[in-house]
């Protein structure tokens, strides 16, 4: 049966990364994504400011909405610090099953917990299923028409606390004009906005960082 991308992107991982080497893993994944095949992984560009976000907050507690292939939740799980977990939810199966694999191959796995299932029954399972207290950090990058539903779900199961930090991926492409209505006109965040560029092509896009004042 054809290979699926994913496949092929994780392949390409297994024999050019270094097991348990999370920087390996990263750039062989940007290195295949810029010269065979684009995939919507974050990226260096826009993951250099998902680094500089992560290392600034440092998080306790971090969900990722949207593993995909688990490049962002292994940028995001080698800057945590001992102790530290991240949850990230995926809804396709396939792509559940190559993440899963990612990251561990890249060593990661101890703080990772890959849910499989839709956001929108995930969270509201975090704090009694997964023993979440609040969130620290959550990055939002499954698809543009949840990420309004899901910021307004994380408030109603009292998931954030003052200063927890949203950062959401494709502000411009694929866009997510309805969220960025919401949340810049929500006086209950404090919104900014990082100009960039979508993964591996020349075309503008953007993330937008919104700290929820409580
Ligand atoms: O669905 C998505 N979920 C999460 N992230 C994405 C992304 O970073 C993309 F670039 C894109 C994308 C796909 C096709 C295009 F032509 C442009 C952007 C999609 C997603
Ligand atoms: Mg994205």
């Amino acid at each position: 049966m054809n290979q699926s991308k994913e496949q092929r992107i994780l392949n390409f991982v297994l024999q050019n990364a270094v097991r348990g080497d999370p920087c390996s893993v990263i750039d062989a994944i940007d290195t295949y994504c810029s010269q065979k095949e684009w995939a919507m992984n974050v990226g260096n560009e826009k993951g250099l400011i998902l680094d500089k976000t992560v290392e600034e907050i440092n998080p306790s507690v971090a969900l990722e909405l949207g593993t995909y292939c688990g490049y962002s939740a292994v940028r995001i799980a080698r800057l945590l610090k001992a102790g530290a977990r991240l949850l990230t939810v995926e809804f396709n199966p396939e792509f559940a099953a190559i993440a899963k694999q990612m990251i561990e191959f890249a060593g990661v796995q101890d703080k990772v917990t890959l849910i499989e299932g839709p956001s929108e029954e995930i969270i509201p399972q975090l704090k009694k299923k997964y023993e979440v207290d609040t969130l620290d950090f959550v990055f939002v990058d499954h698809w543009k028409d949840r990420y309004t539903p899901d910021t307004i779900l994380l408030q109603e199961c009292s998931l954030l606390r003052k200063g927890s930090v949203l950062l959401a991926d494709n502000i411009i492409v694929p866009g997510a004009p309805e969220f960025v209505n919401y949340i810049r006109n929500n006086p209950r965040f404090q919104c900014t906005n990082y100009p960039s560029h979508l993964e591996y092509m020349k075309v503008q896009d953007a993330m937008e960082k919104a700290v929820f004042l409580g």
